[in-house]
């Protein structure tokens, strides 16, 4: 049913193919299956053809197009095999140079695309020579899959499958070992969701499977095209295969294409096809957040569908606000046991973003203890960084976590890990973490990483001398906190004297505390004047549970004005209002108030407010941070523990 052009003979691959792409692009016209061949009784008209390039130069390209449409441009690829061209065919001119460079070190990977049932199993297969070793590993694998359970009906779940061989090579007498690998993978079909959805019913299967598949592509795409940043992040596919990909490493995306009329097998070449040539991104829901600017390769109903799934509560919010919400716990757990006098209704007290943010990038923000706090928990947060994206994180690896029994819906669990682990392993926690501090004061990178922090010369001190405060300030907060502190009765007549602390100390008693002994003392001792200072230390010493009363009024009005701001905020996503208020302080916030910000010192500020003046709205993303060379990543962070010590302020 197919039809070529050109002598499939006379055109080598390597020659209409650009040899430096790191990902080469070939279809594979599948062959008549027995049934098909009886149905079909002689009638022959092909349905694809196929034209590739040729000495006359009538074509440079190798295109392939579909029915009607053979009068048309086609979908460009590296090659074509086609039906006469079976898969040993395919192995010596694509498989065997990539197995060579396996026995280099590289790593390499073969992925077999197309629509459900154009002969991706059938061909990946046939790359293996020992075929009961294949099947015997294969169907292990594919035994181990997970049963579905949400899918209602007895269709087995699409699901992508692949094989990793490692491979060692020792050079000659040498002891040197080099170490390769071969990924196969068969994709799982490619469906049109819309049209899935209406015949199996299982959209949500399609949905899962083709963001996958979309975020393949553009990774594909992204490494075609030679750009910076590959999308490997989008899926736990793409990151499974993200060793193969770059670097010196190569990879064949083989599109299986099925030789009967077929909806899908054309939506896939099309896909593939703008993947070879490296200039459209497919859009999922994330990359549109992520990116604005390019063309999206899908159309509107695709695009519906992607969002359509992504409404529910996804479990990529699900495992971000677990991490939050461990690592608010892990704030938290510095003071909780202090926290005799904290009720119930403000352990449930809810939180507001905005005031987080005010405390945290306004200059005005407290204390010199307060940073150190902030330190503390965002060194905590660092154990779990890598795996906060810089742009956002995706719905595939939502609604692959949102598999049945995977996840609970986010704000559920972010709220009950908070409330459920307030009030434990403190001291244990902070020793720990102590004991991590130290080790990392000592670690062998931290010339690498002062070297890179250096590089944001305006404000950030080099991160081992972040650490050795940090690390000092842990242990005094460690010593002074109030778990070590005898608590004194609410009737008892010696705290009549807190009544005075009370409007001054305000929360960041226990580092102050600590602070005020040290220095402050001896500024008794030296300075005449300083008299009604000794009585304010005298007293404030050992009383921190006081502090609580101090907050109540702060916090009655916090809590008052925040209840509903709070509520919106983490129903609808809080890690989106977080950064949309951040660029918005960013897009609005007058220079000094900019220099609040940690990481913006005065040429910074000077030069946002020059891009401003250019543009009244240059910060609309993550990455825009970029251009004041501001790491995304970093800011996250900041956001996030500002939230957290807005937490732990408020609960104390
Ligand atoms: N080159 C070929 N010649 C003859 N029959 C083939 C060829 N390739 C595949 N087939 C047959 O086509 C059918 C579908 O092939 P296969 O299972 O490999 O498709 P698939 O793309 O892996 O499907 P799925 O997406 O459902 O996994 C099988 O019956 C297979 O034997």
């Amino acid at each position: 049913m197919a039809s070529s052009a050109a002598d499939p003979d006379r055109v080598k691959p390597s020659s209409c193919s650009n040899p430096s792409r790191k990902v080469r692009i070939v279809a594979k016209i599948r062959g008549f299956t027995d049934q098909e061949t009886e149905s079909l009784n002689g009638d022959s008209a092909p349905w694809i053809s196929v034209r590739k390039p040729n000495e006359d130069g009538s074509a440079e390209k190798t295109t392939v197009s579909f029915g009607d449409q053979s009068t048309r441009n086609g979908y460009e690829v590296d090659y074509c095999y086609e039906q006469n061209e079976d898969n040993s065919m395919i192995f010596s001119r694509e498989i065997q140079p990539l197995i060579s460079r396996v026995f280099d070190g590289q790593n390499v990977g073969i992925i077999a695309f197309g629509a459900t049932g154009s002969g991706k199993t059938y061909t990946i297969q046939a790359f293996v020579k020992s075929i009961p070793e294949f099947h015997k590993l294969y169907f292990a694998g594919c035994n181990l899959r997970r049963a579905t359970k949400q899918v209602p009906f007895e269709k087995q779940r699409r699901s992508h499958k692949g094989l990793i061989i490692h491979i060692i090579c020792t050079q000659g007498c040498s002891s040197t070992k080099l170490l390769g690998k071969i990924n196969l993978v068969d994709l799982a079909g490619y469906e049109d969701a819309r049209r899935k959805s209406v015949e199996s019913l299982n959209l949500f299967d399609s949905s899962r499977v083709n963001k996958s598949l979309y975020a393949l592509l553009n990774v594909v795409n992204a490494l075609n095209a030679n750009e910076n940043r590959v999308p490997y992040r989008e899926s736990r596919l793409t990151r499974m295969l993200q060793d193969s990909f770059g670097g010196r490493n190569r990879a064949l995306m083989l599109i299986c294409l099925n030789p009967l009329s077929c909806q899908d097998t054309i939506y896939a070449t099309s896909l593939a096809s703008r993947s070879l040539q490296g200039v459209n991104r497919i859009f999922t829901n994330a990359t549109m957040k992520a990116k604005t600017s390019a063309k999206p390769m899908v159309t509107k109903g695709r695009l519906e569908i992607a969002s359509a799934t992504s409404k529910k509560p996804t479990s990529s919010r699900a495992q971000f606000s677990e991490k939050t919400s461990s690592c608010l716990v892990k704030g938290r757990k510095l003071f909780d046991k202090g926290n005799q006098f904290m009720t119930s209704e403000q352990a449930k007290a809810p939180s507001n973003i905005a005031l987080a943010m005010q405390s945290r990038f306004l200059p005005d923000v407290g204390s010199a203890t307060e940073p150190s706090l902030q330190e503390s928990v965002q060194e905590q947060e660092d154990s779990v960084s890598d795996s906060f994206p810089a742009t956002l994180p995706t719905d595939e690896e939502s609604s692959l976590r949102n598999a049945p029994g995977d996840a609970k819906p986010s704000e559920e669990k972010d709220v009950h890990l908070c409330s459920e682990n307030k009030h434990s392993e403190v001291a244990a926690n902070v020793d720990r973490n102590m004991k991590a501090l130290t080790y990392l004061e000592e670690g062998d990178n931290m010339e690498k990483e002062n070297k890179n922090l250096l590089i944001n010369k305006d404000e950030s001190p080099p991160l081992s001398a972040r650490l050795r405060d940090l690390t000092n300030n842990l242990k005094s907060l460690y010593a002074a906190t109030p778990i070590q502190m005898k608590i004194p009765n609410e009737t008892d007549t010696s705290s009549r004297g807190l009544v005075v602390s009370t409007d001054t100390v305000e929360p960041k008693t226990p580092v102050t505390q600590h602070a005020i002994t040290a220095k402050d003392k001896w500024e008794v001792a030296t300075d005449t004047s300083s008299r009604d200072l000794a009585v304010y230390t005298d007293i404030v010493e050992p009383k921190t549970p006081v502090t609580q009363n101090a907050l109540t009024a702060k916090d009655k009005w916090e809590v008052a004005n925040c209840q509903s701001v709070t509520f919106n905020a983490r129903s609808s996503g809080f890690k989106h209002s977080l950064v949309h208020d951040y660029l918005r302080f960013l897009n609005s916030a007058s220079k000094e108030e900019l220099k609040g910000i940690r990481g913006i010192g005065e040429k910074r500020a000077s030069y946002i407010l020059e891009l401003r003046e250019e543009s009244p709205e240059p910060f609309k993303n993550l990455d825009d941070l970029k251009d004041i060379g501001l790491s995304a990543k970093q800011v996250f962070i900041d956001l996030i523990v500002a939230y957290i010590c807005f937490l732990v302020f408020q609960d104390i």
